[in-house]
């Protein structure tokens, strides 16, 4: 299994890159890539780690040589918020990023999966599409927006308030990534009940976590720590399924037949070809409704901008 990251030198790159390089499983294949000069050094200083992953780090302007071959492909190449900032203002920049980095993906590993960081993701993963299908290699079920941060707060904030074991939580985290967009399903956590105040406050509080990051970094950046555990719980999720692994599922941010949107995070089952059945999010409770309902202007507008980026 060949993986490659693709910002392999930033914040969130170098914290996946450790994490894969300890528990992607033996014989795997560790691709670092980013136009940072210490990227081959990045991946040295990996490489005297003693696990069975081969790493490979490779910089400058041409991603293809760390691409060849690669199963999954993950994105996290392009700036990132300062306070004061919305996601949206990071648009200008990783819009290029995104669609330069996804042109030599479909040329040099058209059939890896591909999940993107980039922020905003509920746009970039639009280019994506789009630059995949001027290539004529688009497959739906093997682009994917990286969501999982939602999920992983959700279910580490649930067990703060509730008093659980987190590792028994688990969280459906739809609809998009940022702001409003981020739904997290609380009325399907089980074994709990939550007040409305408590809903109003959990959602809002998901919904903000990414700033409240960005305001503790104090203009240091954002979430990088938290997610590089998300991608990389992400990135070993989508080995599992190309491996063969039964019953792999996780939210993401996928073109996945929603009703409510061209691109819509739910739960999908992950198998050989990427997104093997897209599941139900299920019943949800009038709040969740009328927050979904809510989002879908400000969700539509985001994929739309990222279609007319290309076309
Ligand atoms: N999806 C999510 O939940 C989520 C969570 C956190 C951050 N993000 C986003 O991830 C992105 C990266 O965040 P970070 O904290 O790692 O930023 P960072 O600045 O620490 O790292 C970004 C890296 O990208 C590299 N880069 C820039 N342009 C490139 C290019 N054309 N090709 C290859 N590499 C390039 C930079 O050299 C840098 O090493 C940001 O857009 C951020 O908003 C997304
Ligand atoms: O908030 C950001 O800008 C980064 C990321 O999307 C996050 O949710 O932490």
């Amino acid at each position: 299994m060949k993986v490659a990251v693709l910002g392999a030198a930033g914040g969130i790159g170098q914290a996946l890159a450790l994490l894969l390089k300890t528990q992607l499983p033996a014989g795997s294949t560790l691709s670092l890539y980013d136009i940072a000069p210490v990227t081959p050094g990045v991946a040295v200083d990996l490489s005297h780690i003693p696990t069975a992953v081969d790493v490979k780090g490779f910089a400058g302007e041409d991603p293809t040589p760390a691409l060849e071959g690669a199963d999954v492909v993950l994105i996290s190449a392009g700036v990132a918020r300062k306070p004061g900032m919305d996601r949206s203002d990071l648009f200008n920049i990783n819009a290029g990023i995104v669609r330069n980095l996804v042109e030599k993906c479909a040329a040099a590993c058209p059939k890896a999966l591909i999940g993107i960081i980039t922020n905003p993701v509920n746009t970039t993963v639009a280019i994506a599409a789009e630059v995949l299908k001027k290539a004529g290699v688009y497959d739906k079920n093997r682009l994917f927006g990286v969501t999982t941060l939602d999920v992983i707060r959700s279910e580490t904030f649930v067990a703060e308030a509730k008093g659980l074991n987190v590792a028994d939580v688990k969280v459906p985290v739809i609809g998009g990534h940022s702001g409003v967009t981020i739904l997290p399903l609380l009325s399907q956590v089980e074994g709990v009940s939550f007040t409305d105040e408590e809903v109003a406050a959990l959602t809002t509080r998901i919904q903000n976590a990414g700033t409240e990051v960005v305001e503790a970094k104090a203009g240091g950046g954002s979430a990088t720590l938290s997610m590089g555990q998300a991608a990389c719980r992400f990135g070993l999720s989508l080995v599992r399924g190309l491996q063969g692994e039964a019953n792999v599922v996780e939210c993401a941010y996928v073109d996945g037949g929603s009703e409510h949107a061209e691109f819509f995070a739910q739960p999908v089952v992950l198998g050989k070809n990427g997104v093997e059945e897209v599941l139900a999010y299920g019943e949800v409770s009038a709040f969740e409704a009328n927050a979904r309902d809510a989002m879908l202007d400000t969700l539509k507008a985001d994929i739309q901008l990222g279609i007319d980026f290309v076309k």
